[in-house]
């Protein structure tokens, strides 16, 4: 899959509203989606037998009539349920629903059990879906998921905001998730990234048109672009042309973090890495990574000054700590005016000593350091990971790589993006500075701060996925992508 652009709610509305002028049909894009997601249920599901179709009161309902009228027309053993107050609203979803009944379909209202069936098709809310589901929705997706049935959701899992990725305390975990029209931003991110399962479109006939002037809210990243994105070496290039990163950090007890950035720069491709560290890592450093230039730094240090003035991009916080000497390092880094790749203490610094940044930064926060930045807390900055994101590529001018599933890749400039790669085996200590490194590296050989920090992110993330398929993801270690980056990093275009 390549790249894709991602479209917020309001945008999915307006592109509606025009596909339904240009069809004169106001029916016609809930028959195509109902239909669309029939066939979409056949084809992965050909032998089910006995649907069960949750309907809600809105358009998302209305879909799962005209599926429901599609699985009883082709001989199947249908039931739609619905909650006590989920009677139908609005001309289109009445319709449908009258429809499925005058086809001889049944409607029952939940009375706390769900009927036999073999798969469930989840159509209660979908993207006019806010706040939180009712205790008897709760019930629902509660009695649906203990079914431990496959799940068809239609658009969007019930219960999950489709604009932000917010998921409610309770919401439908689908196996699938067949979105229509537009691929909606909030489904790529966050806690959404567990309930919406293998993700389908239909575009329900849409044509460029119709999308017109409705702009992405974010570009979805693959891994597929990957190799079109990276800097090329040319044959008569040396090690002077590809950038000169330095490391800094590894305060005592924390000399591996500073370690494993060094050598992601390396390994991404960088010419020349130097590393200022404490001077009880100098010797370890060298006879574990001896391409490494590591060297003792302290305050005021003419070799911190030199190391500074020769770096195209400095790596700053693996390991920093935030006592005297790593306050130290992160005032002479801002003061250098170099770009300035921030990371794990040297946000918590900077989010207690809040100032302007050098042009061309990248901050990487997790998402407590982000929240720390925001003066928030790490639950509430989740909800909206988009708009986090934004405020503090805001706040600072600088890129913002906000980490965690669906990784955001925030510039004040640009539009978003998301990277489309990764897995639950990275959420493991040490991976942040490795893609300090590979962010780092980039930015030096030449990519603005923007694209290395979401060409870095995707390179790191598809790293990660391979390094997986090795042996799977719990267990893996920061250490096992450093080969798997050098694979990626000499991926020819269109291989
Ligand atoms: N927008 C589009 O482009 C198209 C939309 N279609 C379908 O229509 C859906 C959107 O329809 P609607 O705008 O009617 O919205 P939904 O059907 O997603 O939900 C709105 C309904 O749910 C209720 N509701 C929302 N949050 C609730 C909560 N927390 N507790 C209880 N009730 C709640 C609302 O009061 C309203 O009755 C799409 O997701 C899609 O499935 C399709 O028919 C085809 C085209
Ligand atoms: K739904």
């Amino acid at each position: 899959m390549s790249d894709a652009p991602l479209y917020a709610v309001e945008a999915v509305r307006a592109v509606e509203a025009r596909a339904t002028v240009r069809l004169g049909d106001s029916a016609l894009l809930m028959a195509r989606a109902g239909q669309a997601a029939w066939q979409a249920l056949l084809d992965r599901w050909p032998g089910a037998r006995r649907i069960l179709v949750a309907c809600g009161p809105g358009n998302n309902g209305g879909d799962g009539y005209v599926l429901a009228r599609h699985a009883l027309e082709s001989g199947r053993d249908v039931q739609v349920v619905r909650l006590s107050d989920h009677v139908p609203c609005g001309t289109l979803a009445v319709h449908a629903a009258e429809h499925y009944v005058a086809a001889g379909g049944s409607v029952v209202t939940w009375s706390g059990a769900l009927p036999p069936s073999d798969i469930v098709v989840d159509a209660v809310f979908g993207i006019g879906f806010r706040g939180a589901p009712s205790d008897e929705a709760v019930a629902l997706f509660t009695a649906i998921e203990r079914a431990k049935l496959p799940v068809l959701a239609l658009d969007v899992p019930s219960g999950v905001d489709a604009d932000t990725g917010s998921v409610a305390s309770t919401a439908i975990r689908a196996d699938a998730t067949i979105e229509f029209l537009l691929p909606k931003r909030g489904l790529v991110t966050g806690a959404a990234l567990d309930h919406v399962g293998e993700c389908l479109l239909a575009d329900l006939g849409l044509t460029q048109t119709d999308i017109a002037s409705n702009v992405p809210a974010a570009e979805w990243l693959r891994t597929a672009s990957l190799s079109a994105r990276l800097p090329r070496r040319s044959r008569e290039s040396h090690k002077g042309r590809h950038g000169r990163v330095l490391c800094l950090g590894g305060d005592l007890g924390h000399g591996g973090a500073i370690l494993m950035t060094a050598e992601a720069a390396l390994r991404a491709g960088a010419g020349l890495v130097d590393v200022g560290t404490r001077a009880e890592h100098v010797t370890a450093m060298l006879s574990r990574r001896p391409e490494v230039m590591a060297r003792r730094v302290d305050a005021d240090d003419p070799d911190l000054r030199e190391l500074l003035e020769s770096a195209d991009v400095v790596a700053l916080g693996p390991g920093l700590g935030q006592e005297a000497w790593g306050k130290a390092l992160f005032e002479a880094s801002l003061a250098s005016g170099k770009p300035l790749v921030l990371d794990a203490d040297a946000l918590n610094l900077l989010a207690a000593m809040p100032q302007a940044l050098p042009a061309g930064c990248v901050l990487t926060p997790h998402p407590g350091e982000a929240a720390r930045l925001l003066a928030t807390d790490a639950r509430a900055l989740q909800h909206d990971r988009y708009g986090a994101a934004n405020d503090l590529a805001q706040r600072y001018n600088a890129v913002v790589v906000l980490k965690g599933a669906g990784t955001v890749v925030a510039s004040p400039r640009a539009t978003s993006r998301v990277i489309g790669a990764g897995n639950p085996g990275m959420a493991v200590g040490g991976m942040g500075d490795v893609l300090t490194g590979v962010v780092a590296s980039l930015h030096a050989q030449g990519l603005s701060a923007f694209d290395a920090a979401s060409y870095g992110a995707l390179l790191h993330a598809a790293a990660g996925d391979a390094a997986a398929t090795v042996a799977g993801p719990i267990g893996l270690l920061p250490s096992d992508l450093m080969p798997e980056l050098r694979r990626l990093r000499n991926v020819k275009e269109g291989a």
